[in-house]
């Protein structure tokens, strides 16, 4: 990185970051609390009315929007006269309670000015973790925008406890980008993009044009929390470029009060940061798989059984795992972990976790004489399996 806008050096092709958001169809715009609620001054009304324009442009262009948005926590304390972001659990819903109120009103009003419809969707990490409700979810927001209307979507703070929180929006446009495999999701932060390092405390940080979503030194850079109003920071953007890659998503993370910074995007400018997304798309049950933020257990392999996983593709069989952590049913969703703990693939379990204590180490060959019984002769199959 030479200068001020050169890419980094894992960058994607010239070219390809310029037609990122004109090529897509389907974009996910995400808009952070710092910059709807002007760093906790209140909603900035101004702001919500240019970016409802913006994408009821985007949508004259032919395009698909879903706009996720946060602030209702930073609205609301605000509202209650809240001076500093409450830590009982209980006040930072009632604030996210009543915070969402504003936020559904004010883009609703700001999208009718341009004739547009909007629909409010809250979700929580629940909702994306079982199965059926994840498949309606879906169904839903693809006819909300089949109807041609804007869906805005926040996670529903008010049920949901810090353990099973997605907790940034990040996180959540992207496993939003994943659910309607969207083409494209638009980080909109309080700063132009993606720094070598943050700029609030390295003046001499460099902003990074393109790069490829997923490249480890991309998280080296926006390590760190972010503003006291946000709460993921940009490691949780590089992260959630990441993950929407994984579903054939760009991202592009750009400041949110550039200049009409969307419509400019869609006609083909470079603006901020563009992360491509190098991977093809994963079938959609695996994309589900891989998008459980928490599995529910994790089988322990030995260093042949990573072998067979990680460079051959095959399916996992009993003899190759070493423990079993976490208690799980037939079909749950595990990890499969190396022996330093790390989550190389998850998968769709043949075995309760007693069943796999009493099978585990053994060849496939066993199983009848130890349980009884055979379900199958693997523990995951290869079909039913996604490396990381
Ligand atoms: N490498 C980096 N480049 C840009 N910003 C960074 C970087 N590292 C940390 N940051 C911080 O992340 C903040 C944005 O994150 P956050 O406050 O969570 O925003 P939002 O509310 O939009 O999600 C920036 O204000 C900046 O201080
Ligand atoms: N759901 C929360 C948003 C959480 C949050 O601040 O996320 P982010 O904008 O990614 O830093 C709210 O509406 O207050």
């Amino acid at each position: 990185m030479n200068s001020a806008t050169d890419s980094h050096s894992a960058a994607a092709p010239d070219g390809v970051a310029d037609s990122v958001i004109r090529q897509a169809s389907r974009i996910i715009v995400k808009v952070g609390s710092s910059l709807v609620t002007n760093e906790g001054r209140g909603l900035d009304h101004a702001a919500i009315a240019r970016w409802a324009a913006q994408i009821s442009t985007l949508r004259t262009l032919g395009k698909e929007v879903v706009l996720v948005s946060s602030g209702a926590i930073a609205e609301g304390m605000l509202r209650l006269g809240f001076t500093a972001r409450p830590t009982d659990i209980h006040e930072l819903q009632a604030c996210a309670a009543v915070g969402q109120m504003g936020l559904a009103q004010i883009y609703e009003t700001s999208f009718r000015s341009h004739g547009v419809k909007t629909a409010q969707v809250l979700l929580t990490h629940a909702d994306l973790a079982d199965r059926e409700r994840y498949l309606n979810a879906r169904s839903t927001l693809t006819t909300l925008l089949r109807l041609h209307v804007v869906p805005i979507i926040n996670e529903n703070d008010t049920v949901v406890t810090d353990e099973i929180k997605f907790g940034d929006n990040d996180t959540l446009g992207a496993l939003v980008a994943n659910l309607i495999e969207a083409d494209a999701l638009v980080i909109l932060t309080d700063q132009k993009g993606l720094y070598s390092a943050d700029p609030r405390k390295d003046p001499s940080a460099r902003l990074i044009a393109r790069a490829q979503a997923g490249d480890d030194a991309l998280e080296a850079m926006a390590g760190g929390a972010g503003s006291s109003i946000g709460r993921g920071g940009m490691l949780t953007k590089v992260l959630a470029a990441r993950r929407a890659a994984r579903s054939g998503a760009h991202t592009v993370i750009a400041w949110g009060r550039e200049d009409n910074a969307l419509v400019r995007l869609a006609h083909g400018e470079a603006i901020g940061t563009a992360l491509t997304a190098p991977t093809a798309r994963l079938t959609a049950r695996r994309q589900w798989m891989v998008d459980h933020l928490h599995t529910a257990g994790e089988l322990v392999l030995d260093a042949g059984a990573v072998q067979k996983l990680a460079r051959e593709g095959k399916s996992l069989l009993p003899i190759g795992v070493s423990a079993v952590r976490g208690e799980f049913r037939r079909g749950a969703l595990v990890g499969c972990v190396d022996a330093d703990g790390r989550e190389i693939a998850r998968g769709l379990v043949n075995y309760t976790s007693a069943e796999v204590k009493r099978i585990m180490r053994h060849p496939s060959s066993e199983i009848e004489g130890i349980l009884g019984y055979v379900e199958a002769p693997e523990l995951v199959h290869r079909d039913n399996l996604v490396l990381l």
